[in-house]
Formats: structure tokens, sequence, C-alpha cells
């Protein structure tokens, strides 16, 4: 760059490195940056004065033995032999200098410093001043540690080289090893030296005459190079966070090689097709033996062969997955065609998948996504010990106007007026009822709906139903249906026959026609509590307390109330005044006011809790409803309900679950559907397929029970779980729902409403107005299970007579059919010799160059096999299709 000389020719004339004659110029207060520096005349004069007495007093150094360093006070001649070979001069320099450098004396308190941080390991004779000393130093502990010794030498050249040639910096590795024998300081461990253990500093240091002024140096200069250690491995640590490979590095580190060494390890390895090329070249030219590059190699190997990690969340779009891993995204695609799996570039494919696609491509996939399950207290289940008896939790259902809403006030009065503290009764969804032989919870949203609805959100928190069927009236449609949602959640029944102080009333006549539905009375030898009740006269209602304590003993119901609450929403509604509010059943544990939860899609804090008398209260055990304020959303009558740690893991948890709910909603599809519900089960297992019947009348209701029933085989069984007479309800669509079942209609509309719950729900409905048609699409979706049964059919053969070697097409056998016919793009085989050779498609099929849809016996025709141009005279094509004909049950 200027017409001065450069360091580097400087150094090539002397025949020393770079790095030599940057140390002579520091010496000489020449203030140089590199080795692309220039330099006066009178400065390249003084230099080559100063170089010539150094070396006349030079020191020179062997190596003794592996891992051991002899410095010898030299003349003047054998240190320059080796170092002339400056051609690598970038390499040598960092190493060479040292020992150019070192008989001098050191320049200035600057010069030493920079000779820390750039060639710390310096190989000074020891004769000089401090700055020779820290050199020193370095080497002492060179001598007694091999690795600290490569280690210094090397950061430095990988100093040098950084500003020499940036871009080959991390070349080092391989190349230094050939540098190395130049400056006998930096040894690198003989392959049998083991670190530290084998090294013998000892011997060493009674040869070096000069090395009384390194001890004194050492716990300085180590201490230095500790320093900047500490500092680079504080780097090194917040790479490995990021960089596999320097774990594997680290792991070197704790067999006990020094982490200077390890860092250079950790460069060649980045490095290491670089370090090969120049490497390749500086050997040769010295003839060096090869120093010990095991090590090297070993740091080098595991790193090569650890996998790749890709970090995703729950899902990843197929583009950025390719692009993580820097594969084209067409590729990705393909290979998940081979997968099986049809992706678009813009797709989501979830964890599995891609776990799946990236293996294939040397790659391992780890899950950064959030889990819940990190955060939601683990549900381990309860020691015994800690258990404690809970109160049941009920539901009333019945027809309409059979009285549920009369015996429920009727048992809320009955206790309140015995005396319950509180006063007002305050509707919150649920009520708490005590007696003198045990508590009851009861859900005052009568009817199956509600129950169903919260079967449907997969909460089962009704323990016992008590089914009110009035005396005077008997078991009506809704009390079918109770019973068939009640059976559905395997729920215990407690009839409550109620109305009995009616004229015209018939208990037994209830009784009569429950056993009917399965609920046979105890006295008729059955196992179904009965009690007669008048809600409107409230006689009665202590017994039918009493019963359902008899049934919830038979439950053993318990709970554990020693642990963040767990419970399900009973219901929910935006408050005007106090925003969102909800009514929470407490299953588990002990809420408690502050606690943070997520309920649904929804996460909040208890800021206040009330019971169902209205009373502020600041916890609620087990089976305790409870109305709570804090919530940040209206979640819906039952969503779980959990207490978790604090609200920002709350607040992350709802987050995590409306993101899931979005992509659900973006993916819906119906929970099951005829065409899909056999496909889903696994094989060998019994398939069961769950309908739920409403037909106009009850006649065809029941032609058509009869009929669905036979079709029941040991493979595919129909199960009807409700069966109705009138139009498709809400109620019928969430019962669909709890059960993954699918609603028939008879002659039977729903209403918009209804259609509008089952799209939401993703409930199938199908009507029908023929019963066999009906019958035919059940059986067609029984035996949609089995795999369809492809049957070949053979159609012709043709001989081939010629070839021909159409341009662009291929080859085309002009042919003879023998037999039957050849049909456009049917299936063929060619045969020879009796060997099918080839199986595939008729890529063209022609008669004098037109095309025709098919050639009979007896006729000629130009035949091409679409991709094999492989035919021969002589080959017989067999043409034949195939059919796939429904198996059938
Ligand atoms: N005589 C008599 N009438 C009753 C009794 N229980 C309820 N009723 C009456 O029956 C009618 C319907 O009672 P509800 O409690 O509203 O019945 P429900 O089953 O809750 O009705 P829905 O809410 O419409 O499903 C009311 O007029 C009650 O007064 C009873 O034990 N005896």
């Amino acid at each position: 760059m200027t017409t001065k000389m450069r360091v580097r020719d400087v150094s090539q004339e002397l025949g020393i490195s770079n790095k030599e004659l940057i140390g002579l110029l520091r010496e000489l207060n020449i203030p140089v940056k590199s080795h692309m520096s220039g330099l006066t005349e009178e400065q390249v004069d003084l230099v080559r004065d100063r170089h010539k007495s150094a070396a006349q007093e030079g020191v020179s150094q062997s190596r003794a033995k592996s891992g051991v360093i002899v410095r010898r006070r030299k003349k003047p001649a054998p240190e320059p032999a080796p170092e002339p070979e400056a051609e690598e001069a970038e390499e040598a320099e960092a190493v060479t200098q040292d020992t150019v450098a070192a008989p001098e004396k050191p320049v200035d308190a600057k010069a030493p410093e920079e000779h820390l941080q750039e060639t710390p390991a310096r190989e000074p004779a020891a004769e000089d001043g401090d700055q020779a000393q820290k050199q020193e130093v370095t080497q002492e502990p060179d001598a007694a540690d091999q690795h600290k010794q490569e280690a210094a030498p090397e950061e430095a050249r990988d100093k040098e080289a950084r500003r020499d040639r940036p871009p080959r910096k991390g070349a080092r590795k391989k190349k230094a090893p050939p540098e190395e024998p130049k400056v006998k300081v930096i040894s690198r461990p003989e392959p049998e030296a083991e670190p530290r253990t084998t090294v013998t500093p000892e011997p060493a240091k009674p040869e070096v005459t000069e090395p009384a002024p390194d001890k004194a140096a050492p716990p300085a200069a180590p201490a230095a190079d500790d320093d900047s250690k500490d500092g680079k491995k504080k780097r090194r640590k917040k790479k490995d966070k990021k960089d596999k490979r320097v774990v594997e590095f680290d792991s070197l580190q704790q067999e006990g090689i020094d982490q200077k060494q390890a860092k250079t390890g950790f460069k060649k390895q980045k490095t290491s097709p670089v370090a090969d090329r120049t490497g390749g070249k500086a050997r040769p030219g010295r003839g060096r033996k090869p120093r010990p590059e095991p090590k090297v190699q070993e740091t080098v190997q595991p790193t090569r062969a650890a996998k790749k990690k890709i970090r995703i969340d729950e899902a990843i779009r197929v583009s950025d997955l390719a692009k993580q891993m820097g594969i084209k995204a067409q590729d990705l695609i393909k290979t998940l065609l081979g997968l099986g799996i049809m992706a678009t570039i813009n797709q989501s494919i979830d964890l599995e998948t891609a776990s799946i696609v990236a293996a294939e491509h040397g790659y391992e996939v780890e899950k950064t996504g959030f889990s819940e399950d990190e955060f939601i207290i683990p549900r381990e289940a309860d020691k015994p010990e800690d258990l404690l008896p809970r109160p049941p939790v009920v539901t009333i259902m019945g027809h309409v106007d059979h009285g549920k809403t009369s015996l429920l006030d009727s048992i809320r009065k009955s206790k309140i007026t015995s005396g319950e503290a509180g006063g007002i009764t305050q509707h919150i969804g649920a009520y708490y009822v005590g007696s003198d032989r045990g508590d009851i919870v009861f859900l005052d949203t009568p009817g199956h709906e509600a129950f169903t609805a919260m079967r449907a959100r997969g909460a089962q928190v009704t323990d016992i139903v008590i089914l009110v069927v009035a005396a005077d009236d008997g078991v009506m449609d809704q009390t079918r249906e109770a019973v068939n949602h009640s059976k559905a959640a395997g729920v215990p029944i407690v009839v409550a026959v109620n109305k009995i102080d009616k004229e015209g009333a018939d208990p037994d006549r209830v009784k009569r026609e429950l056993s009917e539905l399965g609920l046979v009375p105890e006295d008729w030898g059955g196992d179904t509590i009965y009690t007669h009740v008048s809600a409107k006269q409230g006689t009665g209602i202590d017994e039918i307390l009493e019963m359902v304590l008899l049934q919830a003993e038979v439950l053993e119901l318990h709970a554990n109330p020693n642990k963040y609450a767990v419970g399900h929403i009973v219901e929910a509604r935006l408050d005007k005044g106090r925003g969102a509010v909800g009514t929470v059943l407490v299953q588990g544990g002990t809420l408690k006011h502050g606690d943070a939860f997520v309920c649904g899609l929804y996460h909040g804090k208890v800021r206040a809790m009330f019971n169902d008398k209205g009373k502020k209260i600041d916890q609620a055990g087990p089976a305790v409803p409870v109305e709570i304020q804090g919530l940040e959303g209206v979640p819906e009558a039952g969503d779980e309900f959990v207490v978790v740690q604090d609200e920002k893991v709350a607040r992350r948890i709802a987050d995590a679950r409306q993101t899931k709910q979005r992509d659900k909603d973006l993916a819906k599809e119906s929970k099951i559907t005829l065409e899909s519900f056999l496909a889903s089960k696994a094989e060998g297992e019994t398939h069961q397929l769950n309908l739920v019947v409403k037909a106009d009348v009850q006649g065809s209701l029941e032609a058509i029970t009869e009929a669905l029933n036979k079709q029941s085989t040991s493979v595919v069984k129909i199960n009807i779980i409700h069966g109705g007479a009138g139009s498709i309800s809400e109620s019928d669509i969430m019962l669909a729902s709890a059960s993954s079942a699918i609603v028939i209609g008879f002659n039977v509309r729903p209403t918009p409403r209804v259609k509008e719950v089952a799209e939401r729900e993703s409930v199938e409905i199908r009507f029908y107005d023929i019963i066999y048609n009906l019958v035919n699409d059940i059986r067609d979706a029984m035996a949609g299970m089995l795999d369809p049964i492809i049957k070949e059919e053979y159609l012709g053969q043709a001989q081939v007579l010629q070839t021909f070697s159409v341009p662009r097409v291929g080859m085309v056998a002009g042919c003879m059919v023998m037999d039957g016919k050849l049909i456009r793009n049917g299936k063929a085989r060619l045969v020879r010799d009796g060997v099918v050779v080839y199986t595939g498609n008729l890529s063209s099929l022609k008669r004098f160059k037109e095309d025709v849809k098919d050639v009979t016996k007896g006729y000629e025709c130009g035949v091409g096999l679409e991709k094999f141009n492989d035919i021969k005279v002589g080959d017989i094509i067999e043409a034949y299709q195939e059919r796939e004909e429904k198996a059938t049950l």
C-alpha cells in the first residue's frame, strides 16, 4: 500500500516470521500493527542489525521428549534454520516470533502486554527483562503442561491469523503442527503423552538456564492468562447454548485439556476444511514429523458426528423447516410424500411429523414449545391417607313439568329453614345442602342439557342423578332421555317419584315403566333406589336426601383437600358490574383467595369468592361450589379449573390454549362421521358405532332400531345410545357429542339452532326418509372399515413384432393383439420368456398414428409403456385392469 517495505517482506528477507519481526520492531520502539505495515529504510536497517545481533545470542529450544521442552542457549545458526521457511509466515509468525523476540529485551511496557495477548506463549530466553519473564511464564506452564503450551501459541496463531487473513483464521489447527516444530515450545502432546499426567516439567527446567525469573513470574502471567481464559470461558459458555459443538469441546476440557487448547480445538473443528488445505501445503515442505494430531482429530470427529438440532414449537411450516435444515422446500415435500404425507409449502406439520422428516435429513428435533404439563401441578394419585370423605354432587333430571325445579327448591328451602346461616340463597348454579346424615351438593340447572353439555366438555362432575318422574304421568320422552344420558355417563340413578300427593298418582306404574328401561326397584329385586316425594308439599325430602347419601356411601367419594384446587366450571357469565364471574365446583384440593388459575381458554386470579349463600369466603374445599371473580374471560360450563403456581404461568397456559384452539378451529372436522369412525379404530379392535336416532313417530323408531341392531356384527357393534320420537334437539346433539355418536334423523329436521350446535360440537347428523337407505348406509359405513378388495381382471395380450425408438417418446412396440384387447391408459405387464419384466401402464395406444381407446384381437397397434423402453421383439404385453371391491361384512 505504501512504497515502504512491508513487515512481511522484511521478515521474508530475514527468514523470520512476521511475528518475530514485529517483536523485534517493538523492541526497537518501531510501532507496527501487522505484517502489512510499512517500514522505512532506516527502520529496516535497524531491524536488520538487531536481527543479526539477536541471532547471535539467540536461544534455541528443542524438544527433549514428548511433552518436555528443553531450552538451550545456542548459537544463532540453528534457529533461523527452521524459520526461514516463511512461506507460511502467517502461521509461523505467531510461534516463531517468540524465539526471535525473546532473546531481545522487552521494548517497553506496552510491548509485553501486546505480546501477552497475541503470543502468550513466547519462549523467551529468560535472560531478558520482565517481558521475557512474562513470556517465560507462559512457557513454564508450557513445559509443565503441554496443553497450555499448545494452547497459547495456537491462540496466538489464531489471533495472528485473524488479523492476517481472516477467512483462514481457523485453518490453523491442521497447519499448526507443521509450524510447531519450528518453535519447540509449542509442542503438541505426543500421542501417548497424556495431558498433565505424563508431563514432567521438572527435567525441563533444570536445562533452561534462565528459568529462575520465570518462576517468579508465573503467578502473574498465568493469572493474566487465566483471566483471558475466563473471559473466553464465558464467551464459550454462551456459545455452548447455541452450538452443540461447544458442548463436545467442553467435554474435552473435562478430560483435563486446557481451555485454551480446547478453544483452538474448537476453532479447528469449525474451519477444518481450510486447515486441511493450508496444512497440506506446509507439511511437505517442512518434512516435519507429524505432530500429535490425534488429539485434534478427536475433538473434530465427535463434533462432526453431532446431530444437528432443530428447535420447533408444536408445529412448523414446511417452508420454515426446510429453511432451518438448509434444504429446498421441494425436497422436504418430497420426503414428506415419501412418508405418505401430503403437505404444501405453507402447510404446518406437527412436531411428530417434523421429527420424522427431520431425521431423514439428519436432524434432530427438539421441542421448544410450551408444554402446560410442565406448569400444571402434576396430578399424582392422592395417597390414601390424604383422602377425606367428600359430599356427593347431584344433578336432578326428568321430563318437563315433572317437578325438577320444585324438588330443588323444596330441598333448598327445607335446608334454609332448618337454620342455615346466610339468608338469601344466591343462584350460582350449584348449592350446598347440609343434612343430619351428611352434606350434598346440588347442581341446580335441572335437566340433562347442562349435564350432557358438561360431559361433552369432558367434565364428569355429577356423582348421582335424581330422576324425577311425576307419579301421575309416568315415564315420558325426556325421562327416557335422562335415563340414557345418565347411563351413557355411567352415573347411578336415584328415582324420585314425585307428585305422590296428586290424585291419580300411580307410583307402581312409574316403577314398571322404569323397570323396562333397566331401572328395577330394590323391592322388585333390582338395585335402583326409589323414593316417593311431593315437591309441592315437601314430603319425602329427607328421605330422598338420605337415599342419595346412601348411594354416595356405596360410591365411597373421597378427595384430598390439601393441594392446589382442581375443579370444573359449573356456570359462568359476564356480570355488568363484576366482569366475568364463574361458579367453580372444587373437586380436589382447596381453592384460596388470591390463587392463580386456568380454566378452559382463560386464566385469572381469585379476587373474590362467594358461597351459594352469597357469603364472601376465603377458601373452598372439595365439593364446595363457589362463585369467583377475577376471570379474564367467560369460560364454558364444564371447563376444567386448575390452580397454578402464579398468574404468569396461568397466562402462559391460557395463551397456549387459545392458540391451540385457533388451530383446532381452522382444522375443524367432525368428531366422528359415518365414513371416518371405522378408520379411526385400531386394527383388530372391536368397533362400536354409537347412534342417536330420532324418528317422526315411535313406530318408525322401533322399526329402525330393530333393523339397525340386526346389523351388529362381531367386528362392528351398533349401539343406539338414545332413540326417541320427535325432532332433533340440542340435547341430542350434546349427547352425541359427549358420546362420539352420529345423529340419525328419520323424517325429522333440526332447527337452525340445533344445526348450529351440531356444527359447533362437530356432530354429524344424517337424514333419511327410507329405512332401507338408512340401513344400507350404515352397512356401507361398517364395511368401509374393511380394506377394499382389489381384483385384477385380465383384458388381453399382444405380442411385440417390432420396436421403434421415437424421439421424445421412447420405445414404441409394434404389436399384434393376440387375445382380448388392450385399452388406452390401461394397466399392463411385459412378459419376456414367461417372466414379468415390467408392470405399469400403457402410455400410448395407437393405430396408424391415431390414438385409439382400445385395440381388439387380430389388430395391430403401436404400444408405449410408461417409463419403460426395454421392449424387445417377442415380448408379450398383457393388459389387465384393477377393480376395487368393497369388503362385505
Ligand atoms: N301437586 C303437585 N304438584 C307439583 C309437585 N311438584 C311440582 N308440581 C307442580 O308441577 C309443575 C311443574 O313443576 P316444576 O318444578 O316447574 O317442574 P320442572 O320439571 O322443573 O319443569 P320444567 O322446568 O318446565 O322442566 C308446577 O306447577 C308445580 O307446582 C308436587 O309434588 N305435587
